[in-house]
């Protein structure tokens, strides 16, 4: 990047107004932001674009103030040049009403000043400005904000989503919850707040591969406070509030060890399939100290390096993308202004990376021989028997992680045995032990999937993913790692492993979200992905149900920015 550049950063997605100078000659960011607060209920998108429209002018002009005060300290700079070399601004995700607001504003002062424009995706923004503070090269971004919640890698030119939520954004998922209790916009901090003085209370928790899903664990919180129906599945009497419901502050600290565990968990995952020793945090919910903790200490449980940028670069704000604007200008990624629409379901992985390079690609890194760390167990070959051991994990509260760990232990052996009755090839269970959390299997295959992967192969995966689904249960993390190879001459052997996500179930969504979990790791592991895939499709087909493959279509369409 050139040493001098100077870039005048715009953003108003949903709720701040905000403008920022970037200068990366001093890395001096300054931000400047206006906050829309509803007056009750969540955002309303025609108050939030009038926010805008009041409060953008301003903030542009106290910004573009400190522009040409570095501009004024800047020798190399003529005094009639323009204090900013581009204006950068979102272009997308968020409300229509708003982003056009923002996008006009952009337009007018890249006009007014002549210089270019460039247009940011606020999703890229939120991971781009950990890469930047952190210095780390090659990161896992765990996107946790109000209207999203993904993990991300990059490679080959673009950021892969490894992972998201199946319905809404984590920060809206918890002011849905405040929104019920009728506590005032935004509720995130009023949860994190209200859960220090609480005590854990059981909700559910809800990972598919590396996707999670927020709504159950969401109407289970409401139904505790209010001493419904799914509160009194856990907790004892002892845990009631007066009214019948569990003590809301129980609730809150209930609320945020599992959803922070989900996210933390599907993280830890990511990590573990990519190779990547680097994870960086974005976006508002960000800002929360006990999500920050648990992620802090996963990855020091993993020597991994763990980066949260300060709270002003993680909630919305207009410094994440004067700084990714800089990046994307020295790229020579502009826009003319007849392209420079905006994109309410900007997507990060439509997004074409100019500024990075192929070589900064996240790469798989091979496994030990003897002992591997997979992403939740540690896994022994003993010969011809693999020792598998579900250790704890210090960033979940004791009482949730050992619920998980027995039900997973439990889980995998039952469906890894049943699978093989339904005539999937899986390794023989030789031992398990719940309590102890361990399980002992045969070794099967020569290698994993991800090493082998060939079109019959992933078309067998396609054939065992329907047979147990005709049985009635889903393997819950059909990963390429978590298939076996063997090499047999010609014709090599697939085995499926790792049922510990796995459950029994007659829903549709379930089957479909199993090759939804397949489709993700392969687009994850090769450029290839699409025919193989389509593979898979074809032999699950002819084996299963053809709706599932068509409700797989309703998945992928569903918009997730709600
Ligand atoms: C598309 C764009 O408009 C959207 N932006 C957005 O959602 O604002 P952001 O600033 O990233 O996040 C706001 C969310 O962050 C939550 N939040 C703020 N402080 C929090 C805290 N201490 N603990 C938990 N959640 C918190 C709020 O409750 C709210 O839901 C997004 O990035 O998804
Ligand atoms: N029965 C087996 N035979 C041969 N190799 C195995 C067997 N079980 C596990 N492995 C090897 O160990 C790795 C990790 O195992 P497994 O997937 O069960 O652990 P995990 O911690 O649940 O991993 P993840 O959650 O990352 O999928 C597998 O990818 C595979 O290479
Ligand atoms: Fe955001």
């Amino acid at each position: 990047m050139t040493p001098d550049t100077r870039v005048l950063g715009i953003e108003g997605t949903a709720w701040a107004a905000s403008a920022a100078v970037y200068d990366s000659a001093t890395e001096t960011v300054e931000i400047e932001t206006e906050a829309y607060q509803p007056d009750s209920g969540g955002i309303h998108p025609r108050e939030a674009a009038e926010h805008m429209g009041d409060n953008i002018p301003a903030v542009v002009e106290r910004a573009l103030g400190h522009a040409r005060e570095l501009a004024a300290d800047d020798s190399d700079r003529d005094a009639a040049d323009p204090p900013v070399d581009c204006v950068a601004f979102s272009r997308g995700p968020g409300l229509g009403p708003c982003l056009r607001i923002v996008a006009t504003a952009a337009r007018a002062v890249a006009q007014r000043l002549d210089v270019p424009l460039v247009g940011v995706n606020h999703m890229v923004a939120h991971l781009e400005i950990g890469r930047h503070r952190s210095g780390f090269s090659s990161p896992v971004c765990l996107n946790a904000s109000g209207a999203n919640a993904h993990v991300l890698a990059y490679r080959n030119g673009r950021y892969r989503v490894l992972g998201e939520t199946m319905d809404t954004g984590v920060g809206n998922a918890i002011d849905k919850f405040t929104r019920h209790l009728d506590w005032s916009h935004p509720g995130g901090p009023k949860v994190e707040a209200a859960a220090k003085g609480g005590e854990y209370h059981e909700l559910p928790y809800v990972v598919k591969g590396m996707d999670f899903s927020f709504s159950g664990v969401m109407s289970a919180a409401k139904d505790a406070v209010d001493g419904g129906p799914a509160s009194s599945a856990s907790g004892t009497s002892s845990d009631r509030g007066s009214d019948g419901g569990v003590p809301v502050e129980d609730v809150c600290h209930g609320l945020q060890e599992s959803v922070f565990a989900m996210l933390t968990e599907v993280s830890e995952r990511a990590l573990s399939l990519t190779g990547s020793d680097e994870l960086v945090l974005g976006g508002g919910v960000g800002q929360n100290a006990r999500l920050q903790a648990m992620l802090g200490e996963m990855c020091e449980q993993r020597s991994a390096d763990f980066f949260a940028p300060e709270p002003r670069f993680l909630r919305d704000n207009a410094g994440m993308i004067a700084v990714l604007g800089a990046k994307m200008y020295a790229a020579g990624d502009t826009l003319a202004i007849a392209e420079s629409g905006i994109d309410a379901d900007f997507r990060p992985d439509q997004v074409e990376v100019t500024w990075r390079g192929t070589e900064e690609t996240v790469h798989y890194r091979p496994g030990d021989a003897d002992e591997l760390q997979g992403a939740e167990a540690t896994v022994e070959i003993d010969g011809d028997r693999v020792v598998k051991h579900r250790k704890p994990r210090g960033y979940r509260h004791p009482q949730l992680d050992e619920r998980l760990r027995v039900e997973r232990t439990r889980e995998e052996a039952r469906l890894t045995a049943d699978a093989r009755r339904h005539g999937v090839p899986t390794p023989v269970v030789l031992d398990v032990d719940p309590w102890e959390t361990r399980l002992v299997f045969e070794f099967v295959g020569d290698a994993d999937l991800r090493e082998r992967l060939t079109e019959p192969n992933v078309r067998d995966v396609g054939r065992h993913l329907a047979t147990i689904h005709e049985a009635g249960f889903v393997h819950g993390d059909p990963t390429t790692r978590n298939v076996r190879v063997s090499f047999e001459g010609d014709d090599d052997r697939t085995y499926l492993i790792d049922f510990g996500l796995g459950y029994y179930t007659d829903d549709r969504e379930d089957y479909a979200m199993d090759l939804h979990v397949l489709a993700q790791s392969l687009a994850g592991t090769t450029d290839d992905h699409e025919a193989l895939f389509a593979a898979a499709e074809d032999a699950y087909a002819a084996v299963g149900d053809e709706r599932v493959v068509a409700h797989l279509r309703e998945i992928e369409g569903r918009g997730r920015y709600q």
